[in-house]
């Protein structure tokens, strides 16, 4: 029985402005996702006609609120596939942390499905039913660095920024994306990112301009509601890191950092207060 496994890593946004809000309740967005080297592992299997979803993470249902099953569902509609598959999920990526963890397991079972079932799609065309999942997919298909424009899933493909040192740290306090974007004031936003800049940086591979000029909107909602939040990014300042931001909306916060040193002592640090401290790569 022919079986797939694959890499399906979580992401950070270095910058995140909101531009407007549309009819439709969504917002149009300006943002910078990066690939991290934090993982869960896809496993899939041929399975006759039903779709059986497992995990090791007692909090990611293994229903049809899953987002592997809405991949599943997407390709088996669209290609007429009159066939079910086995999909293991080995969670390591936080559950509900703004590290899109749920948006790129649905990817890796779109690009999974796609071999498993040779149907040739092209990424583009991958990319495009990603969408219908959430806005998060698209990026999670692509990978590496990507400027995400319309609601995240008009995405420009950036130079590449790996290897750079970066801390997470998950509070265990719970927000809902919809949520946060619900209840973000757009007239009362006082420090926006340069979303330009950030670009600029990131090409020219200038580690602490990039650091120092990163910025989230979404925090404005969350650190109201979560000082802890700002009380992590002000930690990981504190023991050396570049710059600190929160991750899409929240809660982690993650800190850029040039020594691993500084980096490892801090995670001692944050440990000390919170189960969820990773030191990652970006690829
Ligand atoms: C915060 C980010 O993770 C940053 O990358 C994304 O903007 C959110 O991406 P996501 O979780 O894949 O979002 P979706 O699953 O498509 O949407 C979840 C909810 O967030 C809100 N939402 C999401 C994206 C967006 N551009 N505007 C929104 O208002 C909507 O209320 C939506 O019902
Ligand atoms: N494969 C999955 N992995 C994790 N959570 C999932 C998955 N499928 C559905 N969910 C549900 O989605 C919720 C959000 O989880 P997820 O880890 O995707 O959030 P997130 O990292 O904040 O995502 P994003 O950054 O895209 O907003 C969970 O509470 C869970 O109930």
């Amino acid at each position: 029985m022919a079986e797939i496994k694959i890499e399906s890593f979580a992401k950070i946004n270095l910058c995140l402005d909101v531009l407007k809000r549309r009819e439709d309740g969504y917002h149009e967005i300006k943002t910078v996702m990066q690939q991290i080297d934090l993982k869960d592992i896809i496993t899939l299997k041929d399975n006759e006609d039903k779709v059986i979803i497992e995990t090791n993470h007692p909090q990611v249902p293994t229903d049809s609120t899953n987002l592997v099953y809405k991949a599943w569902k997407l390709l088996s509609n669209r290609y007429n596939i009159d066939k079910g598959v086995y999909i293991k999920i080995d969670k390591n990526i936080p559950v509900a942390a703004g590290l899109a963890g749920g948006s790129s397991n649905a990817a890796a079972v779109l690009k999974g499905l796609n071999e498993l079932w040779s149907l040739n799609i092209s990424q583009k065309e991958l990319m495009e039913l990603a969408a219908q999942i959430g806005a998060d997919v698209p990026f999670c298909i692509m990978g590496g660095t990507a400027l995400a424009e319309g609601i995240g899933e008009k995405l420009t493909k950036l130079s590449s920024f790996s290897d750079k040192l970066i801390l997470l740290a998950k509070p265990s306090i719970s927000v809902s994306t919809a949520y946060v974007y619900k209840n973000l004031e757009l007239n009362k936003i006082d420090f926006r990112p340069n979303t330009n800049d950030i670009i600029r940086y990131i090409e020219e591979n200038n580690l602490e301009s990039l650091a120092t000029n990163m910025g989230n909107v979404l925090e404005t909602v969350t650190i109201k509601e979560y000082p802890i939040i700002k009380e992590i990014k002000d930690k990981m300042i504190q023991y050396g890191a570049l710059g600190s931001l929160m991750s899409g909306s929240g809660p982690t916060v993650f800190g850029i950092f040039k020594n691993e040193d500084d980096a490892i002592k801090c995670k001692a640090e944050l440990s000390k207060h919170i189960d969820t401290v990773h030191v990652v790569k970006t690829l």
